[in-house]
This record gives C-alpha cells, sequence and structure tokens, in this order.
C-alpha cells in the first residue's frame, strides 16, 4: 500500500513538471527546463550581460526564462527591440514588481517604477521641469559649470598620485541633482551629503542581489542577511528621511528648483480643481529616482571615458588638440563649443556604444499579449530590452566592435554622424527622460577634463585593462588614475 502511494505520488509529480511545466511552444526558447519553484534559478549567472550574449548566440535573438514563477523574456538585436519598444510599446510600458521599490515605503510612486496614469502624469511633469530648467532658461548648464570648477580643483589637489576617481565623481554628479533639486550644491566633506551618497552606493550594490527577494520572498528571513534585505531597506530608508530633512523641507524655498516648480504646479492644479496624481510623495519619489538613475550613471560614462582614453592615448591626444584648437586655456569649454569640438562627441558616444553601461535596465512588464518574432510574450511576463546586443552588433558597426573606433561617428564631410542604432539612452515613450541632461553633463565635465589634465596610467606604458563588473550598471573594474595638470606642467 505504501509503495502504491509512493509510485502515484511519483507518477503525479513528474506528469506536473514533464506536462504542466512543459515549455509552451509559443514562447521564445528557455535554455534549460524550468524547475518546481526556482524555475531556472540554478542556470542564471551573477553576470546577464555575459550570459545573455551566449544564449543569444545559442537560441537566437528572444529565448525567456523563469526566476520563481515569473517569466522573463530576452528580446536582442535592434529591430526587435524597435519593435518591442516603439510599435508594440504601449503594451510593455510598466516595470514589473521588485523588491526594492517596496522597500521605499513609496512603491509605484514617482516616475522609475510607477505605472499606468500616474506614471504618465509624474513623468510629464518630470520632463516638463526638466525641459524648462534645462533648456529654456539654461540653468543646468550653469549648475553643471559652478560643479565641474569644484571637481577640477579636487583633481587638480591630487598631485598627480594614482588615485581611484570614483567617489569624487559620484559626489560631483550627484551635487548636479542637489542643484537641480534644492538650487545648492553641498561641500564634498558635508557630513550628511557624504552619509546619502555612501548609503546610495550601498543601494546600488545591494539592488541585484536583493532583487531575488521579489522573486522568493522567504529569503529575506534567512539569517546573516546574505541576499541584503535588512540593509537595503535601512539604506532606503536612511536616504528617504535625508531627501525630505535636505530636500522637500527647503527645496520650496528658492525659485527656480525643481522642488520649488513642482510644488507650485501641485499647489495650481489642486487650486484649479483638476484631478491630479501630483503629490509630496510622488515628489519625494521622483527625488530619490533622480539620484538613483541620474548620478551613478553619469559619472559611470566619466570613468569609462577616463579608462578608454588611457587605453587609446592617440585618442586622448587628438581630443585635446581639438579643444586646443577650438577653444583654447583660457576659459571653460561652453556649450557653445559643443557644435567645434566633434571629435570629443564622437569619442563620448563611441565611450557609451562600448561601455554599454545599461546594458540592460529595469525591465518592462507586458500589459497584454505582444506577437514579435513569430513568439507571444504573454500579459505578465517581465521583458528585457537587452541594449547590449545593439552595442555590439556586427551589421550594424562592423567586425572591429570590441575597439574604440570614435570615427564610427564622424561623417565623410567631417560632421557628426548618429546613427539611427546609437540608443544607449532606450527606445519608445519611456525611453529615458534625462537624455538632454546627461548629454550637457558628459560633453561640459569631459571638455573641461580633457583642457586641463593629462590622464596617465599608473605605471607607464601598462594602463588599467577595460574590463566590466556587471552591477545595476556595467562599471569598469576599479581603477587607479593620475590625474597631470597641465597648468602646473607650464
Ligand atoms: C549616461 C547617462 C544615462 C544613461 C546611459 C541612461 C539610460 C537610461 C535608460 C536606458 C533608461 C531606461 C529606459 C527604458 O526603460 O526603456 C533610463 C531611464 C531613466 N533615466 Fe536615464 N540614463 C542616464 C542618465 C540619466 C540622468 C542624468 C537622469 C536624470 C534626470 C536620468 C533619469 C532617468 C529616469 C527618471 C528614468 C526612468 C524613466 C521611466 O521609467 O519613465 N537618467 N535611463
Amino acid at each position: 500500500m505504501d509503495l502504491l502511494l509512493v509510485l502515484v505520488t511519483l507518477v503525479l509529480v513528474l506528469l506536473i513538471y514533464f506536462g504542466l511545466l512543459r515549455h509552451d511552444p509559443r514562447l521564445p526558447p528557455c535554455p534549460s527546463r524550468p524547475l518546481p519553484i526556482i524555475g531556472n534559478l540554478l542556470v542564471l549567472q551573477p553576470d546577464s550581460r555575459a550570459q545573455f550574449r551566449k544564449w543569444r548566440q545559442e537560441f537566437g535573438d528572444l529565448f525567456s526564462f523563469y526566476m520563481g514563477r515569473q517569466l522573463n523574456v530576452v528580446v536582442s538585436g535592434h529591430a526587435n527591440i524597435k519593435e518591442l519598444l516603439l510599435k508594440k510599446g504601449d503594451d510593455c510600458l510598466d516595470r514589473p514588481r521588485m523588491f526594492f521599490d517596496e522597500a521605499t515605503g513609496l512603491p509605484q510612486k514617482g516616475v522609475v517604477m510607477s505605472a499606468g496614469p500616474e506614471w504618465k502624469e509624474q513623468r510629464a511633469v518630470m520632463l516638463s521641469i526638466l525641459k524648462d530648467i534645462g533648456m529654456g532658461k539654461n540653468l543646468l548648464a550653469e549648475k553643471i559649470q559652478e560643479e565641474i570648477q569644484n571637481y577640477t580643483e579636487v583633481l587638480a589637489g591630487l598631485g598627480g598620485q594614482p588615485t581611484n576617481l570614483r567617489v569624487i565623481t559620484n559626489l560631483s554628479t550627484s551635487n548636479i541633482v542637489c542643484s537641480v533639486a534644492v538650487g545648492r550644491r553641498f561641500e564634498y566633506d558635508d557630513a550628511d551629503f557624504r552619509e546619502m551618497m555612501t548609503t546610495l552606493d550601498h543601494i546600488a550594490e545591494d539592488l541585484s542581489i536583493s532583487n531575488m527577494i521579489t522573486y522568493f520572498p522567504l529569503l529575506k528571513y534567512i539569517p546573516g542577511d546574505i541576499f541584503r534585505a535588512n540593509r537595503i531597506q535601512s539604506s532606503i530608508k536612511k536616504v528617504m528621511s535625508l531627501v525630505v530633512k535636505h530636500f522637500l523641507q527647503s527645496g520650496g524655498e528658492s525659485p527656480d528648483t525643481f522642488i520649488s516648480v513642482y510644488m507650485k504646479e501641485c499647489q495650481r492644479r489642486r487650486q484649479a480643481g483638476e484631478t491630479t496624481t501630483m503629490s509630496e510623495d510622488n515628489l519625494a519619489k521622483i527625488i530619490f529616482d533622480l539620484f538613483i538613475a541620474g548620478t551613478e550613471t553619469a559619472a559611470t560614462t566619466i570613468l569609462w571615458c577616463i579608462l578608454y582614453s588611457l587605453n587609446y592615448p592617440e585618442v586622448q591626444q587628438k581630443i585635446y588638440d581639438e579643444i586646443e584648437r577650438e577653444v583654447g586655456n583660457e576659459r571653460l569649454p561652453s556649450m557653445q563649443d559643443k557644435n567645434k569640438l566633434v571629435y570629443l562627441n564622437a569619442f563620448i558616444m563611441e565611450s557609451q556604444r562600448l561601455s554599454s553601461i545599461t546594458a540592460l535596465f529595469f525591465p518592462r512588464m507586458c500589459t497584454s499579449d505582444i506577437s514579435i518574432a513569430g513568439y507571444t510574450l504573454p500579459k505578465g511576463a517581465a521583458v528585457h530590452a537587452n541594449l547590449d546586443s545593439i552595442s555590439y552588433d556586427e551589421k550594424i558597426w562592423g567586425d572591429n566592435v570590441h575597439v574604440l573606433v570614435p570615427e564610427r561617428f564622424i561623417d565623410e564631410n567631417g560632421k557628426l554622424k548618429v546613427p539611427e542604432e546609437f540608443c544607449p539612452f532606450g527606445i519608445g515613450k519611456r525611453a529615458c527622460p534625462g537624455e538632454s541632461w546627461a548629454k550637457t553633463l558628459l560633453f561640459l565635465y569631459l571638455a573641461a577634463m580633457f583642457q586641463r589634465f593629462k590622464f596617465l596610467s599608473p605605471t607607464d606604458g601598462s594602463p588599467p585593462p577595460a574590463d566590466y563588473v556587471f552591477g545595476t550598471d556595467v562599471c569598469p573594474v576599479p581603477y587607479e588614475v593620475r590625474v597631470i595638470d597641465r597648468r602646473a606642467e607650464k
């Protein structure tokens, strides 16, 4: 009798495994048969970028895998990604639930993680304020210039000693968010500011690992905080309380800041009796979003550019020669110089392509079934637009995709050429709203940096390798650089 019960149970388990969990042929191929409860967890590697490159070679442009019961689909190739995010974009505008978002206490608020009409209104308000600050009044460029003066003084003060520029560059790009949000920058040694930045660093470090809790909620109870549930929760709480203390409580005082413009508009809509999702909660979350999405991305891109300039000294020399010729050394480069510095612009774009820092940004969620490339992405699936597959596509860029060649972005008349396939800021209605901010920042920082400094490897002739660490974004392996002040050399 007992044996019969064991056999029946075994048959039932096998039936469930091979029957119910059989791969649906309408779905893109799955690299291995998903297991009950854990899905494909056992074959997933921490470096999704490398793994997705390999799986694309084996399974084609679309493949799928399960995290627990959550179906994930990865879409590669420019044509497929364009079809997904542009043509079918309205069916995947939302984002799937993520543990870190719930830890903020303001889930699905702000812009990065919100959905539906709330996302639409918050994003439109964010874009309109950024447009006003960035383009209408050109305050953004002014604030960036002011910050650059402080940043370059710190670099000059390093005295040419080998240094890792990560912390100071993060502090500096974060200060831009502070200037935009509340109209003031913080000294680099301000205790609260440093605490906030260190805590934001912890959040960035813990994001990927803590995301496992999204799919396996019981993991947060494992002793030792292995999945960083407690650390990320307390980090986020700390950042949110600093946002309230330093931003929301004082940001409304000076005009022309993101916070004061948002608050005024919120009041106007309420007084006019308009239905609105604008609120203090959404504002707090947007400030958090600006730090999460807008500081590390910019700093990481600067660090990649410096690392490439060490690996390609002849490119660094060409950048300097162009700046010396077109701008000189007597004044800081400004946005009026942007069109003249073609080679520098091309270098920045090529560095963005090669570093591919947002190889995989936060995923989207299908809100209806989507048909693409002969497969069905069902409602509820998390979908990843694999931007890395575009950056390294030999059909677009040629067979030297692993080499830094700024000339790719310059046409035969010496003018800047931006192919449609260059899309580090994403595609479609949910593409990066900070694109213009990031472009202004990258141009002004790098123009000022290459104008004033020569960047040298710690040891002559052996530059740090241009290798990456995969996390929330694709960062260079920490490296040191000697920053030589050209003014001190004269
Ligand atoms: C080099 C720098 C940057 C890169 C490469 C980058 C790239 C991206 C990408 C690929 C996305 C995802 C779009 C999608 O889901 O389809 C995104 C979203 C976003 N970015 Fe950026 N970004 C950068 C800088 C910034 C800056 C400076 C800001 C500050 C305003 C910013 C704010 C955001 C926000 C708020 C979102 C979420 C948009 C939404 O969900 O509607 N980013 N970014």
